[in-house]
């Protein structure tokens, strides 16, 4: 069975004092309310990670994540955080190729490849996001743009390799606007993506890897996308921030 994942992504928000309370109500409201076997990722600011692994402590289902990463182990990179040190503070996931990192960052497909590769050399679990913008939608375009950015970015793993990864489903138009896909929308693009890792590994690998959907995802609309067959979870931005939100979308799953 596939790996059910909420991640919380909470891109740069908070400061030191509300980011220790955030993480420590997770934590609790987890291990006070949560029966079932999702996965549930925080991925903080780094200054913050340290302090949320701290809160993470023994709790067994919930997983210390970061936003980015250089790929390089070492070096001469100023301001740049590298697989090793991540590891070193108990980070498991790392999400990459974030849109907004692609848009204001510039980061290109090769950068990202690396990045995956660094990730899994180093024994971590990344969390790659792909996804279309909305003048590519608007061109009935969105299909092929998104299985081009596997092509590129993660094809040219082994399957072995590729089983590691998570895959987050991300259209770009859907990103903090609180414009979501509908239900329907995110199944027909993680059936598209599960096809599309079939074809190049069969269908034994492609249907073991978790493909979550990102965009607006809310307490209130978190259950109806969760039900769908290709959706394994979610990448929630916004809600993640209000602990009391992430854990009504934690448990819709
Ligand atoms: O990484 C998370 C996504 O960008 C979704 O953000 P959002 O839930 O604020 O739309």
């Amino acid at each position: 069975m596939r790996q059910k994942i909420v991640a919380g992504n909470w891109k740069m928000n908070k400061d030191a004092e509300s980011a220790q309370s955030l993480a420590s109500e997770v934590v609790n409201m987890v291990k006070d309310e949560v029966t079932s076997e999702v996965t549930v990722v925080m991925a903080p600011p780094f200054p913050f990670l340290s302090s949320t692994q701290r809160q993470i402590g023994d709790a067994a289902q919930v997983f210390l994540g970061a936003q980015n990463c250089y790929p390089k182990d070492s070096g001469a990179y100023t301001g740049e955080v590298s697989v090793p040190m991540l590891k070193s503070v108990g980070v498991t996931y790392v999400i990459l190729g974030h849109s907004e990192r692609r848009e204001y960052f510039g980061e290109k497909d090769a950068t990202i490849a690396d990045k995956v590769d660094a990730v899994l050399a180093g024994g971590l679990v990344p969390i790659y996001c792909c996804g279309e913008s909305l003048e590519t939608r608007e061109a009935n375009d969105h299909e092929a743009f998104v299985s081009g950015q596997l092509d590129r970015e993660l094809f040219h793993l082994d399957a072995e390799a590729i089983k590691k990864v998570v895959i987050a489903y991300e259209p770009i138009w859907a990103i903090g606007t609180g414009k979501t896909a509908s239900p329907e929308q995110a199944q027909e693009m993680h059936a598209t993506l599960r096809n599309h890792l079939a074809k190049k590994y069969g269908s034994e690998v492609a249907n073991a890897i978790s493909i979550l959907y990102g965009g607006s995802v809310k307490p209130d609309n978190a259950a109806e996308i969760f039900a769908k067959p290709d959706v394994d979870g979610g990448l929630i931005g916004g809600a993640s921030l209000k602990s009391r939100d992430f854990l009504e979308i934690v448990k819709a799953l």
